[in-house]
């Protein structure tokens, strides 16, 4: 699953662990973005990564890459799953994504290739419609998860007046956030 968990919330963590039972998955390798091109990110890829760390550490199943957080340059789907081919050349990749971010996949860098490197499942998200239409049906499935109205932007967006995050995000990032002082004056 990769995101630019900025930060890491719960849905993310419902989304991932729907889909890891739905498919039958070993692992969750959670990836949070270097640089990405179509985001302005401010805070630094290892606050955001440590906070994956924080925020999955209790689930066996989940883990977290650095493939995109060590890479120089921009992050692109291509290559984190270019990379964790070459890291687990007999593992079966499933790239997990939102409903949000699937709407935009026919923009992302070499699209084409993206469906022979993984099989791709949109879950759904609160506000955003659920659809696979222009996309190849064979290497895209749709799964209904839980609707939690969770999101970074909000998440930033309420630390920086003030407000709690508690429950919306795990008690380890809350303490994360606190701690080096996140958030505050950005939203
Ligand atoms: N509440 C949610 N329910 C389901 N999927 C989600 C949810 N929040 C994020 N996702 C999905 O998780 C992936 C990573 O999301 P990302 O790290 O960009 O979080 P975000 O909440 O969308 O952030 P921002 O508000 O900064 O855009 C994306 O594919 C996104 O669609
Ligand atoms: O490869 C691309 O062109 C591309 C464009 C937009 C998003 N992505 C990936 O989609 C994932 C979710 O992105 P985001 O912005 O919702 O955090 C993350 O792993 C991004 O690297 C990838």
């Amino acid at each position: 699953m990769g995101g630019t968990f900025d930060p890491i919330h719960h849905g993310h963590l419902v989304a991932a662990s729907e889909v890891a039972q739905s498919f039958d998955l070993d692992e969750v390798i959670f990836v949070p973005t270097g640089q990405p091109w179509h985001k302005n990110v401010v805070t630094p890829a290892e606050h955001r990564y440590l906070m994956t760390v924080i925020a999955t550490a209790s689930n066996p199943r989940f883990t977290v890459s650095r493939v995109d957080v060590d890479r120089q340059g921009t992050t692109y789907t291509i290559d984190t799953l270019r990379d964790l081919h070459k890291e687990r050349p007999e593992a079966e990749l499933f790239f997990i994504t939102g409903a949000d971010a699937v709407a935009q996949i026919l923009s992302w860098k070499d699209v084409k290739e993206l469906w022979s490197l993984a099989h791709f499942v949109a879950v759904s998200r609160p506000g955003h419609t659920l659809s696979v239409s222009g996309l190849p049906h064979q290497d895209v499935s749709l799964l209904e998860v839980p609707a939690l109205a969770i999101s970074s932007t909000d998440c930033r967006s309420r630390v920086s007046r003030g407000f709690p995050v508690w429950y919306l995000v795990p008690d380890g990032v809350v303490q994360y956030i606190t701690k080096h002082h996140l958030y505050r004056s950005n939203a």
